[in-house]
C-alpha cells in the first residue's frame, strides 16, 4: 500500500511549534521505511495520524492513493503495534490475535471456523504453532511482541505502522526479531514504517530512512544518501560519530585552523566553513606533520587510535593493516570530509577516490 502525506500539520495547544509541521513524505507500495530522529520530534505523532488514531489540524494522507485522513482507523486497512500496546492479559493467544476479526461488523465477520484457521495459519506464520491455548504471561517478550504483530495482521492489513515494538527485549532477541520480521514484510508483501530509536536496527531492516527534527523531515534516503550527503550537521552528527574541524577556504583550498590537518583541495567559495568527518575517514599521513598517534587494542581488522592536536584529541579508526609504521610525525588527512557553512553544505562528499 503506497502513503502519500501531503503538508500534514497537527499543533498542541500551549506549544509554540506544531508537532507536525508541514510534514510531506512518499512512500512506495513495498518499501520498509524507518522514521528516526532525536525524543520529541513528531516520529509517535507521525505513526498516529496515519493510522487515525490522532486529529490532523492541516493536510492530507493518501493510502493507495484514496484520501482517508478523514475516515475512521478501521477503515484505513492499516496494522499498528506499539511498544506500550499490551495484549489482553486475560485473553488467551488466540484470542488475542483473533480479536480484530470478531469485533469487525457481523456482515464483514468470518465464520468462527474461518477465524480459527486464520489464527492458527498467524501463528504459524509468526513461529508459534500450539500456543494458541497460552497466556501472555506465559509468553517470553520476544513470542509476546509476535502475538501483538499477529493480532495487527490478523484482517489483512497492507500498511504496518510499527513504533518501537522491539524496545524492551533484549538485543540478542531484537536482532533475531527484526531478521525475521524484514523476512515477513517481504513474503507478505506489506509496506512497513517502523519508529526506531536504534540506529543498527534502522539500518538493518530499513531500505529507506526518514529522519525528523522539530516535527520536520530534516532528510530521507538510503542510510548512504544520508551519510554521504547530509543535508546539515545535524544528519550527520545523528548518523554516527563525526569529528569536527574548522578552517577556511582560500583558492579552492580548505585550510584547518588546527595545526597537524593537512589542507586539501575543494570547489569552493572563499570563506569560512567547517569540515565534518567519520572517524574511520580520517587518513593519518606518515611524515606529513607534528602529531603523535597513540594506538587502542586492535579488534575485528580495525584499531582506535587517538590523534593529539594542540588542544584536544580526535579519534580515529584505522585499518590495522595499514597503521603507520611511526606513531609520531603525523598529519591527519581529512579530504574525505562533508563541508558546511552556516550550517549548509558547500560540497558534499561523494568522493570515491578517497
Ligand atoms: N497530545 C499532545 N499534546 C501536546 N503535546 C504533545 C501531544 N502529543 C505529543 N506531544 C508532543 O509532541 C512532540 C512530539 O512527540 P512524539 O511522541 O511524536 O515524538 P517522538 O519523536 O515519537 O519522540 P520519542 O522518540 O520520545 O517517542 C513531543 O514534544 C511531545 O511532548
Amino acid at each position: 500500500m503506497s502513503v502519500r502525506i501531503l503538508d500534514l500539520l497537527r499543533a498542541a495547544p500551549g506549544r509554540a511549534r506544531p508537532i507536525l509541521d508541514h510534514v510531506s513524505l512518499d512512500i512506495p507500495d513495498g518499501a520498509f521505511v524507518a522514521l528516526i530522529g532525536p525524543s520529541g520530534a513528531g516520529k509517535t505523532s507521525l505513526l498516529r495520524v496515519i493510522a487515525g488514531l490522532d486529529a490532523h489540524d492541516g493536510g492530507q494522507v493518501f493510502l493507495d492513493g484514496m484520501r482517508m485522513d478523514q475516515r475512521p482507523a478501521r477503515e484505513r486497512g492499516v496494522g499498528f503495534v506499539f511498544q506500550n500496546y499490551a495484549l489482553f492479559r486475560h485473553m488467551t493467544v488466540a484470542d488475542n490475535v483473533a480479536f480484530g476479526l470478531s469485533v469487525l461488523p457481523r456482515r464483514q465477520r468470518p465464520t468462527r471456523a474461518a477465524i480459527a484457521a486464520r489464527v492458527e495459519e498467524l501463528l504459524a506464520l509468526m513461529h508459534l504453532p500450539d500456543l494458541g491455548g497460552a497466556y501472555p504471561h506465559n509468553l517470553s517478550g520476544g513470542q509476546r511482541q509476535r502475538v501483538a504483530l499477529a493480532r495487527a495482521l490478523a484482517t489483512g492489513p497492507r500498511l504496518l505502522l510499527l513504533d518501537e515494538p522491539f524496545g524492551a527485549l533484549d538485543p540478542m532477541i531484537r536482532k533475531s526479531i527484526r531478521t525475521w520480521l524484514r523476512a515477513l514484510h517481504d513474503q507478505l508483501g506489506l509496506t512497513t514504517i517502523l519508529v526506531t530509536h536504534d540506529h543498527e536496527e534502522a539500518l538493518d531492516v530499513a531500505d529507506h530512512l526518514v529522519l525528523m527534527r522539530d516535527g520536520r523531515i530534516e532528510q530521507e534516503g538510503r542510510a548512504s544518501d544520508l551519510d554521504r550527503a547530509p543535508c546539515s550537521p545535524f544528519v550527520m552528527a545523528f548518523m554516527g560519530d563525526m569529528a569536527r574541524f574548522t578552517g577556511t577556504v582560500c583558492d579552492g583550498l580548505f585550510q584547518p585552523d588546527e595545526a597537524g590537518v593537512l589542507p586539501f583541495a575543494l570547489p569552493a567559495s572563499d570563506g569560512a566553513a567547517e569540515a565534518l568527518i567519520r572517524p574511520h575517514e580520517i587518513v593519518p599521513r606518515a611524515e606529513a606533520g607534528p602529531l603523535a598517534l597513540v594506538h587502542g587494542v586492535a579488534r575485528g581488522g580495525l584499531t582506535p587510535a587517538t590523534a593529539r592536536l594542540a588542544d584536544r584529541t580526535v579519534d580515529l579508526v584505522l585499518p590495522t593493516a595499514l597503521l603507520p609504521a611511526a606513531s609520531s610525525g603525523v598529519g591527519l588527512d581529512i579530504s574525505a570530509a562533508r563541508l558546511f557553512r552556516e550550517g549548509v553544505p558547500i560540497l558534499l562528499a561523494d568522493r570515491s577516490d578517497h
